[in-house]
């Protein structure tokens, strides 16, 4: 078929609209090269908006005639970092959608989905981890070229970073050095993380879901024996993997206090040593133990990728710690904090899924595990 005749056989089958101007001509030179929804055509620099972007690189240096080479590479790192900041925000709005909706199964399609944007975050925070080496190119004698000119900003101010720690979970009565807030962000700012605050984060979603799992149902236990001396008044299965745990503690690990440690991070409901509810924490650990099931796969995958966030935003506060160190030494920060001292703080507080890590705890090995009723099994197969 000619090139012509295909466009315009397209444009009746599509009920494309037509061309402002000479179509024909307009056709023949750009054949097949419009834009079905506008007619128009696209062109690279206006689609990516480069001319704003490529025009966003101020330099304070050139403005005060300082001479600062480096500070082009300054700007445009925390740029690129903002941007994918964007991006990481983009694909947590979803996420927190699709774990907000009440029909979310462990066998859904947005399950699914929310693992796979979560994975991509991970990604993304891997690049942003390789990324501080790109800005440790620099020396700590030319980033002093142009230090002062930042006064008193800092990375402390990164809106978007605060968000995204805000909406996975973490709280501004959990963070480290809180009365600097105020001061140093502006007071919108704060309000938008307030209001961040006052909508249900990742976390608060995870623990909500992981609380209604369903495998507690008693007519899926009612075949599991109970063994002398175990807790009657137990879940017949909890009573029983307590005693098996306990059974494998060796030396000093043997003691009450870990039992009671088991007793209130599985049970208790008021003074919780962790954030994760005691419902969560069983529903968390059962997933853990029994991954292999089919129906149990996808949401091992989701604790999985969290679990790699949490390591990867501490990674990424480790380095950026260790290139402050490198760059600057123990002078404080301009942002006014300690510097060094108060990101090593700030890095051992800000922890937002570190409770699924510490279940790793209270593992047992599998060829311990306690059989699963037939039922169970059947629910928690893929069904044809
Ligand atoms: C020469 C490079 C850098 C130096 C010397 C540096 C230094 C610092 C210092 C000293 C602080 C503490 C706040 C204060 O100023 O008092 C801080 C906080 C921060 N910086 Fe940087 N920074 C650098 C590059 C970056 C880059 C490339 C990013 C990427 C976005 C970044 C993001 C942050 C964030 C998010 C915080 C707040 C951390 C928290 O509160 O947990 N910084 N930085
Ligand atoms: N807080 C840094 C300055 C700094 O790194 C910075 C300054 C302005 C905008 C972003 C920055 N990056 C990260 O903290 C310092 O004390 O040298």
């Amino acid at each position: 078929m000619l090139v012509e005749n295909f466009d315009l056989e397209l444009e009746s089958c599509l009920k494309l609209p037509k061309v402002a101007g000479n179509a024909a001509e307009s056709r023949t030179k750009t054949a097949t090269m419009k834009n079905s929804y506008t007619g128009k055509e696209q062109y690279y620099n206006d689609y990516l908006g480069l001319d704003k972007i490529l025009s966003a690189q101020q330099l304070e240096s050139e403005a005060q005639g300082v001479d600062a080479h480096d500070e082009m590479l300054f700007i445009i790192v925390h740029q690129a970092y903002e941007l994918w900041f964007k991006q990481v925000q983009h694909e947590l709005s979803s996420i927190l959608k699709i774990f907000d909706e009440q029909y979310i199964n462990d066998n859904s399609k947005g399950l699914q989905v929310a693992t796979h944007r979560l994975n991509r975050v991970v990604e993304i925070w891997k690049l942003l981890v390789a990324q501080v080496r790109v800005m440790e190119t620099m020396t700590p004698m030319d980033f002093l070229d142009f230090r002062d000119l930042l006064t008193p900003a800092s990375g402390f101010q990164s809106f978007q970073f605060r968000l995204i720690e805000t909406r996975l979970g973490l709280k501004m009565d959990h963070r480290h050095a809180k009365k600097y807030y105020e001061k140093q962000l502006r007071a919108e700012h704060i309000e938008a993380i307030k209001a961040a605050e006052n909508s249900l984060s990742l976390f608060e979603l995870l623990d909500n879901w992981l609380a209604r799992m369903p495998f507690w149902q008693l007519d899926y236990w009612q075949n599991f024996e109970q063994k002398a001396g175990e807790n009657a008044e137990m879940h017949p299965f909890w009573a029983h993997y307590r005693g098996i745990y306990l059974a494998g503690l060796k030396g000093s690990e043997r003691s009450e206090i870990s039992m009671k440690a088991f007793d209130e991070l599985f049970f208790a409901q008021e003074n919780r040593p962790v954030r994760l509810s005691e419902k969560a924490c069983r529903s968390a650990l059962f997933i853990y133990l029994y991954r292999e099931y089919p129906l149990l796969q996808q949401p091992f995958q989701l604790l999985n990728k969290l679990l790699e966030l949490d390591e990867l935003m501490s990674t990424f506060r480790y380095r950026h710690m260790i290139m402050v160190r490198r760059m600057i030494g123990m002078r404080a920060g301009t942002g006014g904090s300690s510097g060094a001292g108060y990101l090593e703080g700030a890095m051992n507080k800000h922890h937002i899924f570190g409770d699924l890590a510490s279940l790793a705890t209270y593992l047992i090995p599998r060829n311990l595990l306690p059989e699963l009723d037939q039922k169970l099994v059947k629910d928690l197969s893929f069904r044809l």
